[in-house]
């Protein structure tokens, strides 16, 4: 991609993008974006009442994937901006993101943006003999990428590339559903719930004193509005988010 390429698509996601039309405009510390607040998106909600999370896994994966391709991208450019806000806000430095697969919200523009503001960025990668683990591999424009066992593009391993997930300022975590409470349902392989439980402040503590000290990575989800639903059936090893970012909501459990 040249140089204008990336300057333009700066632009599209600093200044673009039209603001959603606010139900109950909650005005938004870090940038001058109203959202929809919390208490009001839980109505929309779509209700998951006894549902199985491999019954609100299905639904919620139909309805993603039901948004069409012009659609996506207006959304994903509006979202972009809100977390861009938050990162700049948070001063994070060191970011995880993911490649959008099966109708996930894309983070190819605000990767871009990402880089141009100088935020270093990183892809999680499948771990190469721990089953149901990740790692975190550094991400610019220079890095080889190929697609995994699931079809969704991650760098070529490389060790000197490597990122230890504590190191990490903010996760962007991909997710199927979530509810108000920041629960969340992923692609069903406990990926995220292994790397994020392993983060957590008391997971830290088990960890050599220099762990103690840490500030763990902050975990944002990010998701389309039609992947909130009213309840999740929690399981033992859920860990909740800190923040969800959608196109027209911010929730902070
Ligand atoms: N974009 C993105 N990257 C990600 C995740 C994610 O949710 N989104 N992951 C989050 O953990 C990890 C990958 N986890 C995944 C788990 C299952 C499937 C999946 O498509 N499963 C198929 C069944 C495949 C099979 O049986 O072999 C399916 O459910 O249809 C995809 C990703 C790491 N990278
Ligand atoms: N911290 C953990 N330690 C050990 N096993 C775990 C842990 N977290 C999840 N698992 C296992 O992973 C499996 C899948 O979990 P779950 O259905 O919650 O995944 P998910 O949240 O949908 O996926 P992901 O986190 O990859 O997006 C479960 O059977 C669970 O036993």
């Amino acid at each position: 991609m040249n140089h204008n390429a990336q300057a333009q698509h700066a632009i599209d996601l600093m200044g673009r993008v039209a603001n959603p039309t606010p139900v109950m405009a909650a005005s938004d510390p870090i940038s001058n974006v109203a959202y929809f607040s919390s208490s009001a998106a839980n109505s929309q909600a779509l209700d998951t009442t006894d549902l199985s999370r491999n019954e609100i896994r299905k639904l919620v994966r139909q309805s993603r994937n039901c948004i069409n391709q012009d659609e996506q991208e207006q959304l994903a450019l509006i979202a972009s901006r809100h977390i861009l806000a938050e990162i700049q806000a948070s001063n994070a430095k060191h970011v995880a993101l993911y490649r959008a697969n099966d109708g996930e919200l894309a983070t190819d523009k605000l990767i871009e943006t990402l880089w141009q503001e100088g935020v270093t960025t990183y892809l999680p990668r499948l771990h190469p003999f721990r089953e149901g683990q990740l790692i975190f591999l550094h991400y610019d424009k220079q890095t080889q990428l190929e697609a995994n066992q699931f079809g969704i593009l991650e760098p070529k391993l490389d060790v000197t590339q490597l990122m230890p997930a504590f190191k990490l300022d903010v996760i962007l975590t991909p997710l199927v559903a979530f509810d108000i409470h920041g629960n969340r349902i992923g692609m069903g392989g406990g990926y995220y719930d292994r790397c994020l439980g392993a983060l957590t402040p008391q997971a830290l503590a088990f960890g050599p004193p220099a762990f103690q000290a840490l500030t763990p990575p902050i975990a944002i989800g990010f998701a389309h509005d039609c992947q909130q639903v009213s309840h999740i059936p929690v399981e033992a090893w859920d860990i909740p988010l800190a923040m969800i970012i959608t196109p027209t909501r911010r929730i902070t459990p």
